[in-house]
C-alpha cells in the first residue's frame, strides 16, 4: 500500500488554478522530490496535504485513510509533520531541551509544564537518540540561539522526528544554507530516507536530483512529468520548462 495517495487533487484561488488535477503516491520509506519553477504550486500543495489549506476537490489518503478533511493536529497524530511548522524553537533553551519539549508534546502533555521537562529522565534518552540520529549530540548542551542557521534547520526536523512520523513533509530544507551546510543536511535526509516517508520540496537541484527515489515536477499546478531522476534529466517537456536553467541539464 502506498503511504500517500493523492489524487485528483485541485486548488483554486479565485480564477488561479494553483493545483491542477495532481496524482501523486509516495510509498514508505521513499524520498519524492516536488520540482518546478517559481509559483508552480509546491508549498500550496505541502500546505494541503499537512492540513492548513483545504483543496477544492480530490482526495489524500495516508495508509489508506481518507484524510481530505481532517485538522492539522489530527494529520499530525497519524504520523504527518510538516518540518517548517516549527515555529516553537525557544532559542534560549538548549537543543537538548527543544527536543525535550517536543517529545513531551508527543505524549500528550501540556506546553504549560515545561518546567518539568529538565528533570524528566523519561523525555532525555527519547531526545538523545533523535539528536544523534540528525547528528546534534555533540551541540546537545548549547543553546539555540548559539548555533548556526544549518543547525537550527537540522533541530527543525529533530523536532518533527519527536512527533514520530511516517511521512515527512520538508518544505526548502536547504533555504539559505552554505554549500557545507547543504552537504551535512544531504547527508542527514540519506539516512533519514528509508526509514521515513519523506515528500521535499527543495530549489537545490543538485540535492534534490542526490537523494529523490521519485521526481515530480510541477508546472503551473499541473505535474507534466514523474519518475527516477535519470528519468526526468532526459525528460524533454522537463527541459523545456526549466530552459535556460542549467543545473538540471547537468
Ligand atoms: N493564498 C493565496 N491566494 C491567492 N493565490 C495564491 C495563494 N497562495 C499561493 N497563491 C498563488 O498560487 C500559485 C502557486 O504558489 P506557490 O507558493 O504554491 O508556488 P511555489 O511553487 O511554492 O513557488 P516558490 O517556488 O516561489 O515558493 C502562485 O501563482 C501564487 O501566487
Amino acid at each position: 500500500m502506498s503511504l500517500l495517495e493523492v489524487k485528483g487533487l485541485v486548488k483554486r484561488f479565485g480564477g488561479l488554478l494553483a493545483t491542477d488535477n495532481l496524482d501523486l503516491t509516495i510509498k514508505p520509506g521513499e524520498l519524492h522530490a516536488i520540482i518546478g519553477p517559481n509559483g508552480a504550486g509546491k508549498t500550496t500543495l505541502i500546505s494541503q496535504l499537512s492540513g492548513t489549506l483545504r483543496p477544492t476537490e480530490g482526495s489524500i489518503l495516508l495508509e489508506g485513510r481518507d484524510i481530505t478533511r481532517w485538522p492539522v493536529h489530527r494529520r499530525a497524530a497519524l504520523g504527518l509533520a510538516r518540518s517548517y511548522q516549527i515555529t516553537s524553537v525557544f532559542t534560549e533553551f538548549t537543543v537538548i531541551e527543544n527536543v525535550m519539549l517536543a517529545v513531551q508534546a508527543r505524549s500528550g502533555s501540556s506546553f504549560s509544564f515545561w518546567t518539568n521537562v529538565h528533570s524528566d529522565a523519561a523525555l532525555v534518552e527519547p531526545a538523545r537518540d533523535i539528536l544523534r540520529q540528525v547528528g546534534l549530540l555533540d551541540v546537545a548542551d548549547v543553546p539555540v540561539a548559539r548555533i548556526a542557521h544549518g543547525g537550527r534547520r537540522q533541530l527543525e526536523i529533530a523536532m518533527s522526528l519527536a512527533m514520530a512520523p511516517r511521512l515527512l513533509l520538508l518544505d526548502e530544507p536547504m533555504a539559505g544554507m552554505s554549500h557545507s551546510e547543504s552537504k551535512e543536511m544531504v547527508t542527514l535526509l540519506r539516512r533519514l530516507k528509508g526509514q521515513y516517508g519523506i515528500l521535499l520540496v527543495e530549489h537545490d537541484m543538485s540535492a534534490v536530483f542526490a537523494l529523490a527515489d521519485r521526481i515530480t515536477v510541477l508546472v503551473y499546478g499541473k505535474p507534466i512529468a514523474c519518475g527516477r531522476p535519470e528519468e526526468i534529466r532526459k525528460d524533454k517537456a522537463v527541459r523545456a520548462a526549466y530552459l535556460g536553467e542549467e543545473e538540471i541539464a547537468a
